[in-house]
């Protein structure tokens, strides 16, 4: 079926288009790591989460109203049963045009075995998080994350023609140290690297102020040895990038705290169970299961997507400070995803 997207956009209520709807298909994760959720913490029971024909009918009304690039994640996007079903089902949107991206962020354990399907169902670019190139420090960060197995995840995606880009969250006295190495890693091998500043959702078993690293500060760092040159390069995503001289790749620095980038937010998130949370930054959100079940046709999911998107905020409220208060945001990233 193909869409037509003569329906109007959705435009928030200072003026910023949405053209980028981010799913976490799934809270689970098969790591445990430290900056996202607590070793011990508890998921959602099964029957609370959307079935894959339904986030399927979920994504396809956000496209039909303008939105053309569509992330999956998570919790692990790849430890969703049958999730190579619901891409195949939504590349059909790829190969109408009506959508111009599909793509995943993901730890990358599960890339060897998916690699290959997720190439021939349109998918061209993952973004795969790696904090460390240390096998003992990714053990350390991660809890259960097996680093060889993400290598080998990493290069499958690259044998299977995916464009892969590498996320780190900078940590102080964890990798700051090693950003040079990690930026020679990747570049050697014709990627990406981002830098993310860690932001305050969710109660885990440390303390965040002591992980907050400013990329401000790290950027100040690699200047002394690296020559920087700011790019103009929008991916529609809140990176920013720079060209490493040296190297001739590409660094994005995604810096919620150190500079607001909500000015030109395009997205909004939906999470398993079919919650719309209108910014990553704020507890807000709308449920948009019940319109979806009370009836086949979409038109109370439309309205109900056109009211939620009226009340989008402007941005986050993130501090991260010794004052010892609670995380900005109750909710943990691996239910909306990052
Ligand atoms: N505060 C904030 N952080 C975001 C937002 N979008 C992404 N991030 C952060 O950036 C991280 C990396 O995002 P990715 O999943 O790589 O997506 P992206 O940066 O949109 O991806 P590209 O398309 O490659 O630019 C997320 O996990 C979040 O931590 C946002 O809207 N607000
Ligand atoms: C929640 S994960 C979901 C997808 C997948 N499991 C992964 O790790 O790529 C998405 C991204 O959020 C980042 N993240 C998790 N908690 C964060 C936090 N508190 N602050 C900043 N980034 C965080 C992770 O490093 C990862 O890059
Ligand atoms: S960051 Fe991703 S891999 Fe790590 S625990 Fe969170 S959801 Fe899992
Ligand atoms: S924090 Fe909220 S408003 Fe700012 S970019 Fe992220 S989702 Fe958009």
């Amino acid at each position: 079926m193909t869409l037509t997207t003569t329906q109007p956009s959705l435009i928030d209520p200072f003026g910023r288009t949405i053209s980028y709807l981010r799913v976490s298909v799934t809270d689970r994760c098969d790591f445990r790591c430290v900056y996202c959720m607590a070793e011990d913490m508890t998921f959602l029971p099964k029957r609370d989460l959307l079935t894959l024909e339904e986030l399927d009918r979920l994504c396809s009304a956000f496209i039909a109203r303008g939105v053309k690039k569509l992330r999956l994640t998570g919790g692990e996007p790849l430890v969703r049963k049958n999730l190579m079903s619901l891409i195949e089902g939504l590349s059909r949107h790829l190969m109408s045009g009506d959508l111009e991206e599909l793509t995943l962020t993901t730890n990358g354990s599960q890339l060897r075995q998916h690699a290959q399907a997720l190439y021939q169902h349109g998918v061209r670019r993952v973004n795969v998080s790696l904090d460390t190139l240390d096998a003992d420090k990714f053990k350390a960060i991660t809890r259960w994350g097996d680093f060889d197995r993400v290598m080998d995840g990493i290069q499958a995606a690259q044998d299977a023609g995916l464009k892969v880009k590498l996320n780190a969250v900078a940590l102080r006295g964890f990798n700051e140290d090693e950003i040079p190495s990690m930026i020679a890693f990747a570049h050697e091998r014709d990627m990406d690297l981002t830098l993310i500043e860690t932001m305050p959702l969710g109660d885990i078993d440390g303390d965040r102020t002591d992980q907050y690293l400013p990329l401000s500060q790290v950027r100040k760092g690699l200047e002394g040895a690296f020559t920087l040159t700011d790019l103009p390069d929008q991916t529609g995503g809140p990176a920013r990038y720079v060209r490493i001289e040296e190297t001739g790749g590409r660094l994005g620095f995604i810096t919620p705290l150190t500079h607001n980038f909500c000015e030109s937010c395009n997205r909004v998130r939906v999470t398993c169970t079919g919650t719309l949370y209108m910014c990553l930054g704020q507890d807000d959100a709308a449920d948009l299961r019940e319109p979806l079940r009370a009836s086949e046709g979409d038109e109370l999911l439309q309205r109900a997507i056109d009211e939620a998107i009226g009340r989008k905020p402007k941005g986050h409220d993130f501090v991260i400070d010794r004052t010892g208060q609670a995380p900005a945001v109750a909710r943990h990233m691996s239910m909306t995803g990052g």
